[in-house]
């Protein structure tokens, strides 16, 4: 994808195409979402989540009751612990001595804590890898503030630099896992058919992602570019969809989809759809006997998954009457695990990798954001990592 960045004063090595010149850094940072780790945690997580958001007490309400079945843990904080301790060991693996601190944007150690400790160090440049994939508010502008108002919160501006890689939708440590979950799930499914007498029954291919505010969806990426599916945020998932099932031999002809899941917010402001649930109901009307759910949109098996998908789209399922599995996430599957370290190695000076990987039409990603890419007229709040950043850009 091609945009037009010498419309603005870029920063300096930005080319034409958002990539910035490889730089050396002192640092990973792992950026995640946090989550409660007790039933004391669960609310003050869902105030720090939902601040100044809208988000009406009901579904607060609801919400912490996903977390109190789960003795208020999240499994996302123990996932992160993994994936970090997948990272460094990948990269001492390489002999590459780039340390990984662990930060999130809703709960310790919060990002601020970690850029404090990061400096505290000796770091003066670090690179944010995000455990999202995708591009909107929620995925990637909203980690861009975050470290923006990290920074200025904590006195570091112009003294720690703050990058980010580029959104990994369609890389291929992240596609890769998808591959063997679908063929997996396909054959779980068609087994369990197969038990029932009905080996040639139809099977669809269910793509769930997070559902988010259609504004959102339309703000996301740079401006002013045509994306199929009305957005880039929908677009990204069609085209990494379709490049798993390019990918999956076994599921040529089967029927597939994409849908959402996890809508929160006010009834009269409109989300992506459909819901998956909804779209299940619509299954066997259609001859459709089995269905496997692959949770594209995340990048581990946290409380959206194993809430919403394993609990309630598995539940729907059972109802219906429909053979079901839902895939696994990357998580710390070894090809996602040294597809981030390729991600870090394509900014790095040492140790780089020149060539960068991208299985849709749609990448690869911006390294650097354009002006007002996935903004969400929230407000206007400082934000790293864009060719317009005025914090996070190192020493002034
Ligand atoms: C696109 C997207 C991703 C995928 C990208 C990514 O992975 O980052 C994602 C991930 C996650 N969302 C999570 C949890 C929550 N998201 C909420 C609310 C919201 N999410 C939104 C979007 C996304 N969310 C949006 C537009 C809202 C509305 C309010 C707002 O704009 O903030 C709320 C508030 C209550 C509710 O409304 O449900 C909670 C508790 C957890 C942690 C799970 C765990 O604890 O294991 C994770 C990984
Ligand atoms: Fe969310």
């Amino acid at each position: 994808m091609s945009t037009d960045a010498s419309a603005f004063d870029p920063l300096a090595g930005v080319d034409a195409n958002g990539r910035m010149e490889p730089k050396p850094y002192d640092a990973v940072v792992l950026a995640s979402f946090g989550g409660p780790e007790g039933q004391e945690d669960v609310i003050p997580f869902l105030r720090n989540v939902t601040r100044g958001r809208g988000i009406p007490d009901e579904r607060l309400e609801e919400v912490s009751h996903h977390y109190r079945a789960f003795g208020g843990i999240s499994p996302i904080n123990a996932q992160n612990r993994a994936l970090k301790q997948a990272l460094e060991a990948e990269l001492a693996r390489r002999g590459i001595e780039l340390p990984v601190l662990w930060g999130n944007r809703n709960w310790a150690p919060f990002i601020a804590d970690t850029f404090r400790e990061a400096y505290d160090a000796g770091h003066r440049r670090v690179l944010a890898v995000s455990t999202s994939a995708y591009s909107c508010y929620s995925s990637c502008r909203q980690y861009r503030e975050d470290f923006g108002m990290a920074l200025l919160e904590t006195g570091l501006d112009g003294k720690l630099e703050v990058d980010k890689v580029r959104q990994y939708f369609d890389h291929p440590g992240f596609v890769e896992p998808f591959v063997e979950g679908v063929a997996a799930g396909l054959a779980t499914v068609r087994a369990e058919l197969a038990a029932k007498g009905e080996p040639d029954a139809p099977v669809h291919i269910m793509f769930a992602t997070h559902s988010i505010p259609i504004g959102d969806a339309e703000a996301a990426g740079p401006r002013g570019v045509e994306f199929d599916g009305g957005s880039a945020y929908v677009a990204q998932h069609l085209a990494t969809a379709q490049a798993v099932l390019d990918r999956v031999p076994e599921a040529a002809g089967a029927d597939w989809s994409l849908v959402y899941q996890s809508r929160s917010g006010a009834p009269h402001i409109p989300w992506l759809e459909p819901d998956i649930n909804d779209a299940l109901q619509e299954l066997p009307a259609k001859g459709t006997k089995g269905v496997v759910i692959v949770p594209l949109g995340f990048v581990s098996d946290h409380m959206e998954v194993v809430w919403d998908l394993d609990t309630e789209a598995l539940q729907t399922c059972a109802e219906l009457g429909l053979a079901a599995t839902r895939v696994p996430t990357p998580g710390v599957h070894r090809r996602f695990v040294e597809g981030l370290v390729d991600l870090v190695c394509e900014r790095t000076v040492e140790n780089n990798i020149a060539d960068r990987p991208a299985l849709t039409k749609l990448g690869p990603w911006m390294d650097v954001c354009m002006p007002n890419c996935c903004a969400n007229r929230r407000g206007e709040k400082p934000t790293v990592a864009g060719i317009d950043s005025t914090v996070g850009t190192g020493a002034k």
